[in-house]
């Protein structure tokens, strides 16, 4: 398994002051920009496109950021996002008409490839594309806001795909996200997630680094 990483989600950040908030929670030793796509379409509501996610580039960010497209369709939008400065680009794949296609697209343009599933998404989409992509992102809220609290069935989900990339030994990332806070961290990573998006637990509180700490100190117990 790889290094844990944490990812706030950028969600909650303050909009009105953008660059600066995500330089503040990256000072605080987060690890990833986790930059959400929402088209009002695939989920009930609408966020920031290439644009935002250049501007962040512009303004000097240089951390992986990880954009999940909750939209529909996919394809269009990704060789806008690699060319924006995207790192790591994760789509539905209900969401797509040819899910090995837009992995390849991603490919293409330089980017590492992801798979997201709802809560209630089978992960029969695994099947075929498991060994072709670098991360898998399992949704522990409905998507289409922030704030929510976490669904307890995704840590037998977690459990599954983490049994799944191992049984396989690959490499794959294993993303969580939604509701992740410092009470439930220790358990989201025992289930075998190695990377957490975490909106407001973060950006909620007033020291991002006093956050992000109590959440490394609850994965510093995890025994791997
Ligand atoms: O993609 C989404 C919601 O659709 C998430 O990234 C949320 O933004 C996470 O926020 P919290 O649940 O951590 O507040």
């Amino acid at each position: 398994m790889q290094p844990y990483l944490i990812a706030p989600s950028i969600l909650s950040a303050d909009f009105a002051r953008l660059g600066d908030d995500v330089a503040a929670v990256l000072a605080a030793d987060a690890d990833v920009v986790h930059f959400d796509v929402m088209d009002n379409h695939y989920v009930p509501n609408l966020t920031m496109g290439p644009m935002v996610c250049k501007a962040l580039r512009d303004y000097g960010i240089t951390a992986p950021i990880d954009v999940h497209l909750m939209v529909e369709p996919v394809d269009a939008l990704v060789p806008q996002f690699a060319k924006a400065g995207a790192s790591i680009i994760s789509f539905h794949p209900e969401a797509s008409k040819h899910i090995d296609r837009t992995v390849q697209l991603i490919k293409d343009h330089g980017c590492q490839a992801g798979l997201v599933f709802n809560p209630a998404t089978p992960l029969s989409y695994l099947d075929y594309m498991l060994d072709k992509i670098d991360l898998v992102l399992l949704m522990s809220v409905n998507p289409g806001f922030g704030g929510q609290k976490f669904i307890p069935a995704t840590l037998d989900k977690l459990a599954a795909v983490r049994k799944l990339i191992d049984s396989r030994g690959l490499d794959v990332r294993l993303e969580v996200d939604g509701g992740v806070t410092i009470d439930n961290i220790n358990a989201i990573a025992q289930a075998g997630a190695d990377m957490f998006v975490a909106g407001s637990a973060i950006f909620n509180t007033d020291n991002y680094a006093d956050a992000i700490a109590k959440m490394r100190q609850q994965l510093a117990l995890v025994a791997r």
